[in-house]
């Protein structure tokens, strides 16, 4: 099997594990796959990303500009997918929009950040010590894409990471496809413990 065609069937094949969780509400969320330092696939935009087609996916290059002919159009976010290829060695970006990020990023704004300690799920980010501190920074959200990216952009300091646009979604990337979606799984697991507990509490 050619390296285009394992790339395309392991991204499809996160895309249906994502899509089972119910992370693609209304056409949101975008992913993507890097193919080698020229190229990555994308997702193609607007399509309901719950559907396995062989339209799901087209190349672009590193400017996020189609790389092969197709009337296919490269996700409206790709430009935040160039940034993680165009800073890291990663090898797979992730984007979804779910109730839990959403809710997190509006109680959480003020603070730009979000963070988590004693909590099992942040060794998924390599942090085993006792008392390390998970920070996942949010940032505003602007319709201008390029705006959007470039401040996106400041906070891809590793191969791996997070980062959540208020009232939007959450972007992680990981130098797989694999450790993307433990980055993203541990991030919502994380979001949704924190929306429960609050709601115990009654602090929301
Ligand atoms: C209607 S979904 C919201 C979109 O504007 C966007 O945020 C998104 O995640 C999906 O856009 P897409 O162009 O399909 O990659
Ligand atoms: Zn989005």
């Amino acid at each position: 099997m050619s390296l285009f065609n394992k790339k395309w069937n392991e991204l499809a094949d996160i895309k249906d594990e994502l899509a089972a969780r119910d992370w693609f509400m209304g056409t949101s969320g975008n992913l993507s796959m890097k193919v080698n330092e020229q190229t990555f696939l994308v997702t193609a935009s607007g399509k309901d990303k719950r559907k396995r087609t062989s339209e799901d996916f087209l190349l672009v290059d590193h400017k996020g500009v189609a790389a092969e002919e197709t009337a296919l159009k490269p996700s409206a976010e790709t430009l935040l997918h160039c940034a993680v290829y165009g800073s890291t060695s990663a090898g797979c970006s992730l984007h979804v929009h779910t109730i839990a990020n959403n809710v997190i990023s509006e109680l959480y704004a003020a603070d730009g950040q979000i963070q988590f300690q004693h909590q099992e799920l942040i060794k998924a980010f390599g942090m085993w010590g006792e008392d390390d501190i998970l920070t996942i920074p949010i940032i505003p959200n602007y319709a201008d894409i390029p705006k959007l990216a470039a401040s996106f952009k400041e906070y891809i300091i590793a191969d791996y990471g997070a980062v959540l646009i208020r009232n939007h979604g959450i972007t992680v990337w990981g130098r797989t496809g694999l450790e993307a979606k433990k980055l993203l799984e541990a991030c919502e697991f994380l979001f949704q413990y924190k929306v429960t507990l609050l709601k115990i509490k009654g602090g929301i």
